[in-house]
């Protein structure tokens, strides 16, 4: 994404990265009214304000995967939700390929973005089999025909690397792993071509990780997805991110292509977070291993 305006019209523009657009978020505001302290309530005090996302423009160009950096609190996923489509912003506009989001009539192309969060399990029906969920999904979208339910299932499991038999098996049988390829699978049922990864292995074991970076990687490859990858973990976006988009306190307050950001940083707050990176031995400790190849 960069900070490019865009057309606003149902053609997308080339952004200043030379990519076309294909996810754009203009003037994006979020605030949350808080519930305010018991104290202040009864003292007839308006509830406090929440700016989580307080005036953000970005563009996500096709193909390219942008990383979205800050620390807890900043506004990351309140940013991602905003541009999947999930809460309504209180003022700005989320445009997918030209076209506003939100209000959006057709549910084909809201479905066009989809999200991976970071704990794939409270999102999952603990009743459903996996066979289930995602012939729910393709059922009710009509992504294929009925007949065809199952050997789309059978792929879409295939796809994430799950074993055939995961499609009768209930969320609890699996690892947090195997969940994170559930949840994969589950967003990939709908046919999307712009994937929002919420910290999509900040609850995963260092080893369990890379090979669900390596997943993502692979899948953005062979579908041709576009891809937001938000994380606080500046090692892990480094290594996948085309772009770095630093949010602080519900603004960006620094984006630019990924060596130029960690090389020459401009913003204090950019040095701060870069800082911040644990170092072995005066190195930045590596990302989790991802089969030695250069990730971007
Ligand atoms: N539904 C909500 N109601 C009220 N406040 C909210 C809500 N969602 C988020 N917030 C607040 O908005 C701010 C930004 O939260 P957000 O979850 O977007 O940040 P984040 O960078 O993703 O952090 P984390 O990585 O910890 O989730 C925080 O102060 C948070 O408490």
């Amino acid at each position: 994404m960069s900070a490019s305006p865009s057309t606003g019209s149902g053609s997308v523009e080339t952004g200043a990265g030379g990519g076309e657009e294909v996810l754009a978020v203009e003037g994006l505001v979020q605030h949350f009214r808080g519930r305010g302290s018991a104290w202040g309530r009864l003292r007839g005090r308006p509830p406090k304000v929440v700016k989580a996302v307080d005036g953000v423009d970005l563009v996500l160009h096709r193909g390219e995967t942008l990383g979205l950096v800050g620390e807890s609190g900043c506004g990351k996923s309140t940013l991602s939700r905003c541009a999947a489509g999930l809460y309504t912003p209180t003022s700005g506009v989320v445009r997918y390929a030209g076209q506003p989001l939100h209000g959006a009539p057709d549910r084909a192309q809201r479905r066009l973005v989809q999200m991976v969060f970071q704990d794939p399990y409270s999102s999952l029906n603990p009743r459903m089999t996996v066979g289930q969920t995602l012939s729910e999904i393709l059922t009710y979208h009509r992504l294929v025909p009925r007949a065809q339910v199952r050997t789309r299932v059978g792929e879409l499991i295939d796809l994430v690397g799950l074993p055939t038999r995961a499609v009768d098996q209930l969320p609890r049988s699996f690892s947090g792993g195997q969940r994170q390829r559930i949840g994969i699978a589950r967003a990939l049922a709908l046919e999307p071509q712009v994937l929002i990864a919420d910290e999509p292995v900040s609850a995963l074991d260092v080893s369990v990780q890379a090979t669900i970076i390596n997943l993502l990687l692979d899948l953005k490859e062979t579908l041709g997805l576009s891809m937001l990858f938000v994380s606080h973990n500046m090692a892990v976006v480094r290594q996948i991110s085309d772009r770095i988009a630093v949010m602080h306190d519900g603004v960006v307050v620094e984006e630019g292509d990924t060596p130029e950001v960690f090389e020459h940083p401009q913003h204090d707050y950019t040095r701060l977070l870069l800082a911040s990176v644990p170092r072995i031995g005066g190195t930045p400790a590596p990302a989790p291993a991802t089969a030695g190849r250069d990730l971007r």
